[in-house]
């Protein structure tokens, strides 16, 4: 059974249809990317996933079971994670306030802020200062240890290397293998193609709202996958 599911799935904000009949699967530990160009739905699918679109027609399935007949607490410890475009950090709250954000799900696993300032030592140095006072790259560890704390089995990243410098892009990749080697499944929304060929298995193309194309990323050469992404 996959994790997640989207099965010809309508999304709506509004009156206005974004996504048209997605279909998609992510099973447990995949590495998935979610290719296309700008303003095609990408970002949409995750606000789908957090319940700030419509579903008109079709389903959202978190392991076999349709994530709109969840009561929300059930669906927010569901087990996936999002770390949103633009990092959504809470400049109000410290480092550590931000962070135990992400625990209020409770769910049981190995990240607790203890191993997510193990992971992140930049972050337990300074863990009672603002959110924004950190760099930019800082700045996304934060969003992706907030993520780790909820113990999720699908981590969803949107957009994780934007306005990021390649070294940090490089740090990255690396840590998103190494979750996806400790069992959790990625989707990684992108368009940073050296990240894509290094963290993703498979893909699935989306183009006005629409997959137009699925399959696995040593099939498709840089020139091919450039084609998907750019403007
Ligand atoms: N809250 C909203 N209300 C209405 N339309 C929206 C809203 N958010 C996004 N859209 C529209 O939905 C379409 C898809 O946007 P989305 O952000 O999902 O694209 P994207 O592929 O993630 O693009 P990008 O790569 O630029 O982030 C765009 O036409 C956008 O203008």
């Amino acid at each position: 059974m996959s994790l997640l599911a989207f099965d010809r799935v309508d999304a709506h904000y509004g009156n206005a249809r974004i996504l048209h009949g997605v279909s998609f699967e992510i099973g447990a530990g995949e590495r998935v990317a979610i290719l296309g160009r700008n303003g095609v739905g990408k970002t949409t699918i995750v606000n789908t996933l957090c319940g700030v679109t419509t579903i008109r027609a079709g389903a959202v399935c978190i392991r076999g079971v349709r994530y709109d007949s969840l009561p929300n607490y059930l669906a927010a410890r569901s087990g996936i994670a999002s770390v949103l475009q633009g990092r959504g950090i809470l400049p109000n709250l410290t480092i550590e306030e931000n962070l135990l954000l992400g625990a209020a799900v409770s769910r049981p696993g190995p990240w607790t802020l203890k191993t997510v300032y193990e992971l992140f030592p930049a972050l337990g140095e300074r863990a009672g200062n603002p959110g924004l006072g950190l760099s930019g790259g800082q700045q996304q560890m934060l969003a992706i240890g907030r993520a780790l704390m909820a113990n999720p089995d699908l981590l969803v990243l949107d957009e994780p290397s934007e306005g990021l410098a390649p070294v940090i892009v490089d740090e990255l990749a690396r840590l998103f293998n190494h979750l996806a080697n400790e069992g959790t499944a990625i989707m990684l929304i992108e368009q940073n193609i050296r990240l894509i060929q290094r963290v993703a298995d498979r893909y699935h193309v989306l183009s006005k709202g629409e997959v137009t194309e699925t399959g696995t990323l040593a099939g498709m050469t840089t020139q091919q996958l450039q084609d998907h992404i750019t403007i």
